[in-house]
């Protein structure tokens, strides 16, 4: 993560739907090559808030820029560098996993080789298949393949991990760290706090559309710490979830 560059910067950015203000009026940004990640309950703001900077969603008011591009004149350019999960309803029943690729790649006017794309989220083996044939994590991780179609400076993942199993979502952890290791940015966001506190290198906690902290979680964890909490329980080094994935494996086999 490189805290000289803030490739997204939000200021003041304040989204109203009738009377009802979702996003009142928040500002961070968002470093190059970081993992960052919007956490809050239901209803908080947070798709609100990233479909804004894809340039999905209008604003009410504040500034934007994704890369020096500002939301408000630039969202063409925008467009280009970030890579957005498509609906699960763009996926054409009819059509297997190469030809959709296919189809994609020629919306974006790039020219990708499917094959490679499939390779990279470990699902060239399901080349053939139609996407609903896919289990839980194999469709988000062609959803994920998806973004990267047009070689984004940044993607952005809303909930990638959930319903799914824990083998699922630690390989999926495994490949959005892969990613970004290969120098893409990742602007995520999720309910699991284990997710946020294993993958994000910086996080936000939105609440009734504002944000309540934003740190790395190592630092709030500090600070809740330092403030005098104390966990009633001990806790033990082991939890529920490592027994699963020692008694099933840690290996891909959602096949
Ligand atoms: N198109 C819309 N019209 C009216 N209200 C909306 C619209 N979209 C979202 N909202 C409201 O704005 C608030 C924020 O919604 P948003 O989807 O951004 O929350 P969220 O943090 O992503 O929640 P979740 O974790 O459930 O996905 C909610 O109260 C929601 O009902």
């Amino acid at each position: 993560m490189d805290r000289s560059k803030a490739i997204i910067s939000v200021k003041n950015l304040v989204k109203t739907y009738d009377d009802f203000t979702a996003v009142k009026g928040i500002s961070f940004d968002v470093y190059e090559n970081e993992i960052f990640g919007l956490l809050g309950p239901n209803g908080a703001g947070k798709t609100t808030t990233l479909e804004i900077i894809e340039t999905l969603r209008a604003k009410t008011s504040g500034e934007i820029t994704v890369d020096g591009f500002s939301v408000d004149h630039d969202a063409g350019a925008i467009k280009q560098i970030i890579g957005v999960q498509l609906q699960a309803a763009g996926y054409y029943p009819n059509l297997n996993l190469v030809e959709l690729m296919e189809l994609f790649s020629g919306l974006y006017g790039v020219d990708i080789k499917p094959m490679d794309m499939l390779e990279k989220v470990n699902l060239q083996d399901k080349a053939k298949a139609k996407y609903k044939a896919l289990s839980g994590g194999q469709k988000q991780r062609f959803s994920i393949a998806t973004t990267l179609i047009n070689s984004p400076k940044i993607i952005f993942l809303d909930e990638p991990t959930t319903g799914l199993d824990p083998q699922a979502r630690r390989n999926l952890w495994d490949l959005i760290s892969e990613i970004r290791s290969n120098g893409t940015t990742v602007v995520l966001t999720t309910h699991y706090m284990d997710e946020a506190e294993q993958l994000c290198d910086r996080v936000a906690f939105v609440e009734r559309g504002e944000i309540i902290a934003l740190d790395t979680p190592d630092q709030l964890i500090d600070n809740l710490i330092n403030s005098g909490f104390e966990r009633k329980k001990e806790v033990k080094k082991a939890n529920l979830e490592d027994v699963f994935i020692n008694l099933t494996g840690q290996e891909w086999r959602e096949g």
